[in-house]
């Protein structure tokens, strides 16, 4: 997180220091301006899908902002349990897992250096991961008709998710290892020069001889991967998922309670290359986690008709579930905010793990 998202972010987590996001009152109409552009309103920020207090008992409530309907709760919660789409593979049908397995790499339509989950993930001999049918099980977040697993943002930005990528009793002795052996620490960070502490529990990990990560004044300490050998293994795992992926970082999050949040925020630190992909992997409470558009003056590097449209912030929702894995890819950290806001509903704790690839510079070009 950084510069004017990191602004974005920040602000937003600056301005949530109460226990829940109720709705849009207070701070409606009040704008944020950055150098160039209205970023946003606070109101937004704060209350990105107002309607929404907690994960049960939505079925039919309707995800909306200001300028769209994202789509209902309850269809996105509603298990399909078969694929439907794309149209390339309509009528495909859930055989057997052999079947589904073949499909894969053609329905997750590959976009950038990493190729979708590749065609036998989800069959690790040690059955960490779930299994296919269940990653490609459409819940939630592809109800949107998208395609399975995999939400296309538009202007080159997409987002995959599996909502079982790891069992879910694997999950949980991954939860109780990381919760009990990260060193976690809650960094204070500096905002417009003010003091101000990370509200979430962070780790960072490593490997070693990359550049450093400096977000917001604090330059957090890198572990070694070789300390945490169930980290490894899951970094594995994500590469199984994405052939060609190289993650070599990681920036762990503990969120103990509905009160702990990440703002909206893009990953886009130049350390991360112009498309970074990240991987998140969630155990434990499920939480709400958005993406909305930046507004236009935060959208560079392309001629305006390619952009989002203007004035019109689109929204979108996924609920990550214990054992779930969601990659952004793409546009995604360019042309969208994500976030993670408070919920006074969750209360028990939920261990993020988001996996990264620092870019190694040559004088000449970026090392792939
Ligand atoms: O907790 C999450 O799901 C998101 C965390 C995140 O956005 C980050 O660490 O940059
Ligand atoms: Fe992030």
């Amino acid at each position: 997180m950084k510069s004017e998202n990191t602004v974005v972010g920040l602000i937003g987590e600056m301005l949530n220091p109460v226990s829940e996001i109720t709705g849009p009152k207070a701070n409606a109409g009040l704008k944020l301006k950055s150098e160039n552009a209205v970023v946003g309103s606070i109101g937004e920020m704060l209350n990105p899908v107002s309607e929404i207090t907690g994960p049960k008992a939505n079925a039919g409530l309707k995800l909306k902002s200001e300028n769209a309907v994202v789509g209902s709760i309850g269809e996105m919660l509603n298990p399909v349990s078969e694929i439907a789409g794309p149209k390339a593979n309509a009528g495909l049908k859930l055989k057997s897992e052999n079947a589904v397995i073949g499909s894969i790499g053609e329905m997750l339509n590959p976009v950038s250096e990493i190729a979708g989950p590749k065609a036998n993930a989800g069959q690790s001999e040690n059955s960490v991961v779930g299994s296919i049918g269940e990653m490609l099980n459409p819940v939630g977040p592809n109800a949107n008709g998208d395609g399975d697993g995999v939400r296309d943002l538009g202007n080159g930005s997409s987002v995959v998710y599996f909502p079982r990528f790891l069992s879910y009793e694997k999950s949980w002795e991954y939860f109780h290892y990381l919760d009990k052996h990260i060193p976690w620490t809650r960094p204070t960070i500096y905002v417009f020069g003010k003091p101000f502490v990370q509200p979430r529990d962070v780790c960072y990990i490593a490997s070693k001889g990359l550049k450093e990560l400096i977000y917001s004044g604090h330059k957090p300490d890198a572990h070694s991967w070789d300390d945490y050998p169930p980290l490894k293994e899951i970094l594995e795992e994500v590469h199984k998922a994405f052939p060609g992926s190289h993650f070599n970082s990681l920036l762990i999050n503990r969120y103990n309670s509905g009160n702990d949040y990440v703002g909206w925020h893009a990953d886009d630190e130049k350390l991360y290359g112009p498309n970074p992909e990240i991987a998140s992997i969630s155990f434990g409470c499920e939480r709400d986690f958005f993406l909305k558009t930046k507004s236009q003056g935060e959208v560079v590097r392309e001629p305006p008709s390619k952009r989002a449209k203007k004035n019109k912030v689109e929204k979108h929702c996924f609920k990550l579930k214990h054992g779930s894995l969601l990659l952004m890819r793409g546009n995604t950290q360019r042309d969208w905010l994500h976030s993670v806001p408070k919920r006074a509903k969750a209360e028990s704790a939920r261990i993020n793990l988001t996996f990264r690839r620092v870019m190694q510079m040559s004088s000449r070009r970026l090392l792939l």
